[in-house]
């Protein structure tokens, strides 16, 4: 079916069950019958096939998932959730005690994680105390900030040069320059830029994003170098689907693109094989650590692109990935934190656990 108007169904409704079989690329939020009550029904598409239109509809539907209101009843759900997915702050000791003998590296996602999500991504501004707790951690351990901001907005919020930053969700990385000796006398710039030949694609892209989406108030469209995210947190819901066409109309002509989708955004990236997980892998290989079982990584993030970093842990049998979130979510994490500010205590535990432990050693010198 082309050119004509689709009618489609919200996948939980019961309507049109012939499209229910596509699912996203990446785990979501686990499905709760009557969760999404403010959502339409049914969407109406224009322009474009059925295919497609279960398409946006999926991704419009994780979307919104991803950033759930809390209700009463689903207070239950989340004890059962938390037993899977035990608080890192309780599980403070067991990671200590699996840190033995090995060096912990610390990865640490940006927007909602070490900022709170707010409406305007211009303003996600980490606190000074967050901004001291991450200092502290990169003076014992390796750390690095994945993010999907382009590498240097992502610096600009946290203006820390000790650390080791992955931009545009990893296709953009850079090691301090005056690097610390971990491992192998690593004391130069590192930089990974595996999506360079997309920069003009990308910007074009741009450009036609924010023409085409101008006209539908609250959207915004960011350009985080080797990708692009297109904003919905300020847009009308029933309004959502006509962005999400509008976003799939420019998209369409470039199919060496790929949409994924975030917290209330949808990302526009390159269609290569690398993502936040190829991302932690190739900074381990760059410490040294490629291989080894000398190292024990701890990512923590709170969205979907997480997941690929969550999932090269578990596949690797090592580390643990910690899941920043009030409420469940489908996960490949191990533990959780609720919201920026456990982040911040946990980072300030082990700082002080690091800090103790060598004054220990020195006091029995
Ligand atoms: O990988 P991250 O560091 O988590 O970046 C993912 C996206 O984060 C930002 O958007 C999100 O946070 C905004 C500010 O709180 C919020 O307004 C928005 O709704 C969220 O999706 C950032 O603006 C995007 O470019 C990143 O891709």
């Amino acid at each position: 079916m082309t050119n004509q108007n689709v009618i489609i169904s919200d996948p939980r409704s019961g309507f049109d069950s012939s499209l229910l079989s596509f699912s996203p690329a990446v785990p979501g939020p686990l499905p709760q019958p009557g969760r999404f009550i403010a959502v339409p029904a049914m969407k109406s598409f224009k322009n474009i096939d059925s295919a497609e239109a279960a398409r946006i509809t999926a991704l419009l539907d994780s979307m919104r998932a991803s950033s759930p209101t809390r209700r009463s009843s689903e207070t239950e759900n989340l004890k059962s959730w938390i037993v899977c997915h035990p608080s890192a702050l309780d599980m403070f000791d067991e990671i200590i005690n699996a840190s033995k003998g090995k060096q912990i590296v610390v990865f640490l996602d940006y927007d909602g994680t070490l900022s709170p999500i707010v409406d305007d991504p211009d303003k996600a501004f980490m606190t000074s105390e967050m901004r001291e707790a991450v200092r502290g951690t990169a003076k014992y351990f390796p750390t690095a900030i994945v993010s999907g901001r382009c590498r240097a907005k992502v610096f600009n919020f946290v203006k820390l040069s000790e650390l080791y930053y992955a931009g545009s969700h990893g296709m953009d990385i850079k090691a301090p320059v005056k690097g610390r000796n971990y491992r192998k006398g690593n004391n130069q710039t590192v930089l990974c830029q595996p999506a360079r030949e997309f920069l003009p694609m990308i910007d074009e892209v741009y450009k036609s994003l924010v023409e085409k989406t101008k006209s539908i108030p609250g959207a915004k469209v960011e350009n985080n170098k080797f990708c692009l995210s297109v904003h919905f947190r300020r847009v009308e819901e029933k309004r959502w689907t006509e962005l999400a066409e509008q976003v799939k109309s420019v998209t369409k002509e470039y199919p060496r693109l790929r949409l994924t989708q975030g917290r209330k955004v949808l990302e526009v990236r390159p269609s290569i094989k690398w993502d936040k997980g190829k991302a932690l892998e190739f900074l381990l290989e760059s410490l040294g650590y490629a291989n080894s079982n000398d190292v024990l990584p701890i990512y923590i993030g709170d969205d979907r692109t997480d997941e690929d970093a969550f999932k090269v842990l578990r596949d690797r049998g090592q580390g643990f990935g910690i899941l920043v979130s009030k409420s469940p979510k489908e996960t490949n994490a191990s533990y959780s934190l609720q919201e920026p500010l456990e982040v911040m205590y946990f980072l300030n535990r082990l700082v002080e656990w690091k800090r103790s432990s060598l004054q220990q050693r020195y006091q029995r010198k």
